[in-house]
């Protein structure tokens, strides 16, 4: 089953709704029949398991008693031929036992798997709609301890877990009902624990629970940092911080310890304590059955096979204490996993799906950050299509923002976005996606070849349309130079690609979609000149064909677009062209001649300037 594609519940409401373990049965809700049949194993084996101390009470009996034992009532009077019997039926239980054991393990824990298979997917799949804002306030390790550590934590429990609860409660009734056939007044001494024990494992579960929960909040914790700094290694190499990284790292883990710690102390304690009362159970069974063998009212068998059988009852109950450990932590990682499914995804309501012209349209729009105090706000702004339009602004001014909304990654919390006279909550998310690429500062190239990673958002695309799109981002001749060409595995080769090679390759990536929208956020501002160059000719070989969207800090990369915006503190101060915005006053000039270093010429073309702003 684990190969079947899970069923995805992109909205989970109904399946994440009530107690945990609960939501965990709704998981396998289609596994019904697996889990009778493991219920039935766990319970066959249970029987089969409590046989053997029944077989020795048998044994004593017929050693003790000869021709008048309980097994010549059934027929065979001669004590060899019992003693065969009973061994032929030893051998016949134990290969029961043995089988069924087999059969309840694979099955139990087949649907662990299954359940954390299902699980992982379904909060991977979640975690992948979930709106932007959610992960600008999430920190990713704590997601991949979501997905990793907590899923398998959950899978502990199921692997044997279940079929502890199950066993432990079916040599309850079994033991239970041997007693009250041989002895009901023994029966009702050896029980006399019983409850004293489930008063216990509760009494222990309480007290674990809000432990569990800060052993795995600390866990999240602990992986976040881990993934921070394995993903800033370099700086932390560059800047000497490695003593202070780890004595900060070392603090996170003994937080995680000491939350454990905490935990252990109390699930220690647990087995000692249920000793003492299986102790007296034991105690009972032991006094009173000697004396009443003694005194004659009970047979030797019956009394060995009590004695046997009060072990068999009350020390798997032991058992539970283990259960209720990797039940609380089950729990406590089953909350932080619904948690993360319970976060609503970006809404897609809308309908119209249709060809795209490229036209935006920004009335009044603003979005302002719970959590700083950073946004855009009063953003009047018209696109028109096939336009080339660029964002310059100090850090800060609020580009990523407009951009991300223009996007719809973040929707505005006042005014409205249009593209081509319909807001964008109107549209659906996949017809916006289609109609705008993206080419972001930092690339991600993925596991596969550069072709592949060329045709990351057309799989289907053929070799040719890879190659023509590489040509026109200019990334063609540097990928016929490495060693595999197109089919370079990037696993190998990544590391060894300069960032204006990676750039390239995510150009061609967005050219390759052929879109109506391009959005480049910063693209040009880490690479090379001549990289920088490249893209410029691609751009300037598009203009008018697709409407393009640039940010960018390095003004010569803005000079041949039909508009440029300016934007300060979340709003747009400066409109026009290069030209008009360099002679008329302002942040736009004063950018411009801190980065050529000197005044700009009146007469000076676009070209010079591009040209004096790039050496
Ligand atoms: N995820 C976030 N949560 C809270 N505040 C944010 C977040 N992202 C940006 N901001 C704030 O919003 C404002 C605008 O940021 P934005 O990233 O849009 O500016 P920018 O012009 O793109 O800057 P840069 O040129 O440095 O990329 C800043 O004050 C920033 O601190």
């Amino acid at each position: 089953m684990a190969d079947r594609p899970p069923r995805i519940h992109l909205d989970n409401a109904d399946l994440t709704r009530g107690h945990p373990l609960v939501v965990l049965f709704r998981l396998i809700r289609d596994e019904r029949r697996r889990v009778v049949m493991a219920t039935a194993s766990s319970i066959i084996n249970k029987i089969f398991d409590v046989m053997p101390e029944i077989l020795i009470g048998i044994a004593l009996d017929v050693v003790v008693r000869g021709e008048a034992s309980f097994v010549a009532q059934l027929g065979l009077s001669d004590p060899t031929d019992q003693l065969i019997a009973l061994g032929i039926a030893t051998f016949l239980i134990w290969f029961g036992e043995s089988l069924f054991e087999y059969i309840y393990q694979v099955l139990w824990r087949g649907l662990a798997q299954d359940v954390q298979h299902r699980l992982r997917i379904l909060c991977y799949n979640h975690a992948q709609y979930l709106p932007t804002r959610f992960f600008e306030e999430q920190r990713s390790g704590n997601l991949v301890t979501i997905l990793n550590d907590d899923i398998n934590q959950l899978e502990r429990f199921l692997d044997g877990g279940a079929n502890t609860l199950i066993q432990t409660f079916a040599a309850v009734i079994l033991v239970g009902t041997v007693f009250f056939i041989v002895s009901p007044l023994i029966a009702v001494v050896a029980f006399l624990p019983v409850p004293a024990i489930i008063f216990g494992a509760f009494w222990f579960q309480k007290r674990a629970q809000t432990r569990y929960d800060t052993v795995r909040a600390r866990a999240g914790q602990l992986g976040a940092k881990l993934t921070t700094n394995l993903q800033g290694l370099a700086t932390i190499r560059a800047f000497g911080a490695e003593e202070r990284e780890t004595e900060a790292l070392s603090q996170e883990s003994v937080g995680y310890l000491t939350a454990n710690r905490a935990a252990i102390r109390i699930s220690s304690a647990f087995i000692p304590i249920i000793r003492m009362a299986i102790l007296s159970g034991f105690l009972a069974t032991f006094l009173i059955g000697g004396w009443m063998t003694l005194n004659g009212t009970m047979e030797v068998g019956a009394y060995g096979l009590l004695v046997f059988l009060t072990q068999r009852l009350l020390w798997p109950m032991t058992g539970l204490a283990e259960v209720i450990d990797l039940y609380e932590r089950a729990m406590a990682s089953t909350r932080r996993i619904l948690s993360l499914l319970n976060e609503p995804i970006a809404k897609d309501e809308g309908t119209h799906d249709v060809a795209v012209d490229g036209r935006f349209a920004l009335k009044n729009v603003a979005f302002r950050y719970e959590t700083s105090n950073g946004g855009v706000n009063g953003i009047d702004l018209d696109i028109p299509a096939g336009h080339t339009v660029a964002l310059v602004g100090p850090t800060g001014g609020g580009k990523s923002t407009l951009i991300k909304l223009i996007g719809r990654f973040l929707d505005p919390q006042s005014g409205s976005i249009a593209l081509d006279d319909v807001t964008l909550d109107r549209w659906t998310i996949k017809a916006l996606r289609r109609s705008m690429a993206w080419v972001p500062q930092e690339v991600t190239l993925f596991a596969g070849s550069v072709a592949d990673n060329i045709a990351y958002g057309r799989p289907d695309a053929s070799r040719d349309e890879v190659i023509a799109a590489a040509r026109l981002a200019e990334a063609d001749s540097f990928i016929s130079a490495l060693p595999d060409g197109y089919d370079t595995s990037i696993g190998e080769y990544g590391q060894k690609l300069s960032g204006g090679q990676r750039q390239r390759i995510a150009l061609a990536r967005a050219l390759l979609l052929d879109p109506r929208i391009l959005i480049l956020d910063e693209a040009t501002s880490a690479v090379d000149n001549e990289t920088e160059a490249a893209i410029q000719r691609s751009l300037a070989k598009m203009r008018g064909q697709r409407t393009v969207i640039l940010v960018a800090h390095r003004l010569s990369t803005v000079v041949h677009a039909d508009t440029i915006h300016v934007m300060e503190q979340g709003r747009l101060t400066q409109s026009g062209t290069h030209a008009e915005l360099i002679r008329q006053p302002g942040l736009y000039r004063t950018l411009w001649s801190i980065q050529t270093g000197e005044a700009p010429r009146e007469s000076a073309t676009v070209e010079d300037i591009s040209k004096a702003a790039r050496s």
